[in-house]
This record gives structure tokens, sequence and C-alpha cells, in this order.
């Protein structure tokens, strides 16, 4: 695909394009009588760098799931590249948390990728070939050549994280959906993968939705803010939405937001109360989730 050059940018930040990659709408999600979020609006656009922060239990991972189409709103509309969404398809590039490997650990890298192709296929399939070539392709952009061929259970996180990129970009994605894909990594490989991320975006006009726990690794790329919590959010530029006065104002108790050496410490966020009844072993994906700070300092 022939690179597309990142959309001018608004005063406010977000990209300048026309159909949005992804549309909410007055969007929902309840769990029985609990709402996790509502009233949600939201246009992610060709290039666009948006990061989803919120505490523990805030509603990421109801909002990841919402967008490829396994948890149904309760209200509201979501639109995948002007279309109804249905579960998710071709469109949407899926990178997740680092996760037990049980079941992937002999896997190679290569299969891992040829999976990524194969998952969303319903034609016919193309020649063992041109699978294996793109595949390569698929791997080196990534800078995964070398372990190509061996066991998952091989590889450290980074790598691992590095054919899981691999993996999301199989189907070349309009739109990359990243859920915390740098839990558990040491500097060094959360730099490399986000700047595998942020490579793919520039040179394809990737829309970006980035889950993070963890503002400071991505600041300097993030277009928008949307932070979840209380069943409230907040959508803007980093500048806006990471202020003290709006963090406050969306927690209904005093934040204060620091800026020290060009990093983002939000000082007093309360933690999000998760409702008593709640069985957390219903969702392994919540269960992995780290620390609920954004460089975040309890009171
Ligand atoms: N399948 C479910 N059934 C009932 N409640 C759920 C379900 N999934 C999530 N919840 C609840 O909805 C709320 C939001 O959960 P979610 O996992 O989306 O939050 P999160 O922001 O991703 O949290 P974390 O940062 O801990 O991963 C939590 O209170 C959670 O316990």
């Amino acid at each position: 695909m022939a690179p597309v050059p990142l959309a001018r940018r608004t005063g406010s930040g977000a990209p300048d394009d026309s159909t949005p990659l992804l549309s909410l709408r007055g969007a929902a999600v309840s769990y029985g009588e609990r709402t996790v979020w509502q009233g949600l609006d939201l246009d992610v656009r060709s290039g666009e760098f948006l990061a989803v922060l919120g505490p523990n239990g805030s509603g990421k991972t109801s909002l990841v799931r919402a967008l490829l189409g396994r948890q149904p709103l309760s209200a509201g509309t979501l639109t995948v590249l002007g279309r109804p969404a249905g579960r998710s398809g071709r469109h949407i590039g899926y990178i997740p948390q680092q996760a037990a490997l049980s079941a992937q650990a002999m896997l190679r890298a290569r299969d891992l990728v040829r999976f990524g192709m194969d998952g969303h296929r319903f034609g016919p399939r193309p020649r063992s070939g041109a699978i294996r070539r793109r595949v390569d392709d698929i791997l080196a952009s990534v800078g995964a050549s070398s372990y190509a061929d061996v066991p998952l259970g091989m590889l450290s996180g980074g790598e691992r994280q590095r054919v899981r990129i691999g993996q999301a970009l199989a189907t070349d994605p309009r739109i990359l959906l990243c859920d915390e894909p740098l839990l558990s990594l040491d500097l060094n490989h959360q730099r490399a993968v986000t700047e595998l991320v942020d490579a793919r975006r520039r040179s394809h006009g990737t829309g970006v939705v980035f889950v993070t726990h963890e503002i400071n690794p991505v600041l300097g790329l993030v277009d928008r803010v949307l932070y979840l919590a209380r069943g409230g959010h907040r959508i803007g530029t980093p500048e806006e939405v990471l202020s003290s006065e709006s963090l406050s104002e969306l927690y209904g108790t005093q934040v204060d937001v620091l800026r020290v050496r060009g990093r983002v410490l939000v000082v007093g966020a309360p933690d999000e109360i998760a409702p008593p009844h709640h069985d957390p072993a219903h969702d392994p994906a919540h269960e992995a989730a780290a620390s609920p700070t954004i460089d975040g300092v309890r009171p």
C-alpha cells in the first residue's frame, strides 16, 4: 500500500480528515444494572493517535471489546469506516496485552503472523509461496526476521510483542487497537513497540487507539486522550485532559497534575471502585491489568 501522509492537524490537535475510521455516538456499555461508561461521542481519524487512560475498572477493556465487536453497546452506535460495525473484521488490527502463553508457546513467530492473515479470510487462499513472502515481509517490517522460526515460548516479552504487532498488521488494517501493549516490557522494548506503532501510522495513515495505564511512554505521540473514570470521561488534547482542573472535575475530588521534565504525574486520583457483587474471575484480560496509576502518586 502506498504511504499516506499524516493528516493535517487542526488547532485542537485532531487530524483534519473526512470519514472517521471509527465513530461512536451516544455509546454506552453496561453490565446488568451497572453502566460502565455512557454518552461517548468519539471519532478516530486516519493517522490519529488516541490514548485511552483511566484507573482499573473504568471501562478501558470494555471499550476495546466493544470496538472489536465482542461487547454489545447498551446504547448508541459504533461505525467502522462509515458502516455499522460487525465483528470488527479485517479493518482493525488488535495488539493484546502480554498474556499467558500456554496455548501458543510451541507456535513459531511466523505461524502467529500467518494466523493473523488466515483469521479473516473467506475467499480462495493465495498460493503458499505468496503467503510465505507476505509473512516474511511482515516479520521484517517489525524487526522479527531473525526469530521467525523460533517458538514463541523461547522469545523474550519484547520479541513476542513485536511478533504480535506483526500478527495485527497481517490484514493491512486501517486501525490499530492496542490493549496495554507495553505491560511488563522494559524501557527499551517499550520504546521499540511504540516506535513500530508510530511508524505504521505515519507510513500508512493507520489510526491508533492505544489503551494504557502509563501515558509517559507515548506522550510525545498522542494527538488526543480519552480519559475514563467514574462512569464519566474527558476527550481532548493531552494538555486539555491531563490538567488538574479537568481531572478534578472528572473524579469529583482534588487531583493535581504535575509536569516534571516532560513527564506527567497525576497525584491524588482515587481508585475506581468496582461493584461489590462483581467477580473479577469473569475476564482473564481484566485480571492481567497492572497498577492503576498514570505515573500516579496515591494521596
Ligand atoms: N463481563 C462482565 N460482567 C460484569 N462486569 C464486568 C464484566 N466485564 C467488566 N466488568 C466490570 O466493568 C467494569 C469495567 O471493567 P473493565 O475491565 O472494562 O475496566 P478496565 O478499565 O479495563 O480495568 P483494568 O484497568 O483493571 O483492566 C469493572 O467494574 C468490571 O469489574
